[in-house]
């Protein structure tokens, strides 16, 4: 079973309120997907219908070309892990890694050892656990879970930078292993850039951009060298950033063409790439957006 993920004019409400509409969008097996998108955007809610923890209210959610609501042999190859995770307080940090074994794929060897890695205190009970190590505990559940999908929502925010960096390495490294599908969604954007393939930018509960990474930042760029020169090339351009030092300035522009390229390049100013951040800063600009 291919694990790509299909969602077809998907709508989810909650009361009267859209938080997903028209949702159109596919996700191909294999890849490492970042889900980017404002306070409130709709990335839970989006997460929570593939995991079908949630029903849409309208259109289909495919997980391997089969309807994933209520679908068990399906749903049981799927992981969503949420910050700080969905765990029993009462439970110990031993009892949340031994109910991952409910899940077929879930491969304890690997569990105990990330858990040992990112020393997590086994008989601690899940209430006395700082929030970093909280999220530590959901991230080791998701990664020894082994599924076919692994989604993780947020589940890094809790942690330190250093644990971070770490939880990130590990993650490719098993990527690399054996090739599933991730999603991350993350608020630290330019921290997560390099380990995505493809982003999806949600934006007021509509996907506003699905494109790979290198074709995103691709879209804009920095421009470099003499104060002066980026003045003049970019003289009438929208500017998502700049920067001087002395007689030195950058400017980031939101939009790169062929002919602004060869000007650069005739002026001696460098071109350099943009940073996601910039970029999903720009996107999702409401005033770009007409909200
Ligand atoms: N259980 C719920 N009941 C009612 N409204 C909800 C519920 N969960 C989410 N919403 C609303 O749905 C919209 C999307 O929320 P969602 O949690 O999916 O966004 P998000 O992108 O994950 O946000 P954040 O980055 O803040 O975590 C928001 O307007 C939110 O208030």
């Amino acid at each position: 079973m291919s694990f790509t993920v299909n969602l077809r004019d998907v709508t989810l409400k909650y009361g009267d309120a859209d938080a997903l509409a028209d949702v159109d969008l596919t996700l191909e097996a294999g890849k490492i997907y970042g889900l980017l998108g404002r306070n409130g955007a709709g990335k839970t809610s989006l997460l929570s219908l593939i995991a079908a923890f949630r029903r849409p209210t309208g259109g289909d959610v495919l997980v391997g070309g089969e309807p994933v609501w209520e679908n068990a042999p399906v749903v049981s190859r799927v992981a969503l892990v949420r910050e700080g995770g969905d765990f029993d307080d009462a439970d110990t940090v031993k009892d949340v890694l031994a109910s991952g074994e409910l899940r077929p794929s879930f491969d304890p060897d690997y569990a105990a050892k990330l858990a040992d890695k990112f020393e997590l205190p086994l008989k601690k009970k899940v209430r006395e656990l700082s929030r970093g190590k909280r999220s530590v505990l959901a991230a080791v559940t998701g990664l020894a879970a082994r599924a076919e999908l692994t989604m993780f929502d947020e589940v890094h925010l809790g942690m330190d930078a250093p644990t971070r960096d770490a939880f990130y390495k590990e993650l490719l490294a098993e990527y690399m292993d054996r090739p599933h599908t991730v999603v991350l969604s993350t608020h630290l954007i330019d921290e997560v850039a390099n380990y995505l393939e493809e982003v999806v930018i949600v934006d007021r509960g509509r996907v506003l951009v699905h494109q790979p990474v290198e074709t995103l930042q691709g879209r804009g760029a920095t421009l470099t060298g003499a104060a002066d020169r980026v003045d003049e090339l970019t003289e009438g351009l929208e500017l998502l950033a700049e920067q001087r030092l002395g007689g030195t300035k950058s400017a980031t522009v939101a939009a790169l063409d062929a002919d602004l390229r060869a000007r650069a390049a005739a002026a001696g100013v460098e071109i350099g790439p943009v940073g996601l951040q910039d970029l999903f800063i720009h996107l999702t600009n409401p005033d770009r957006n007409g909200a």
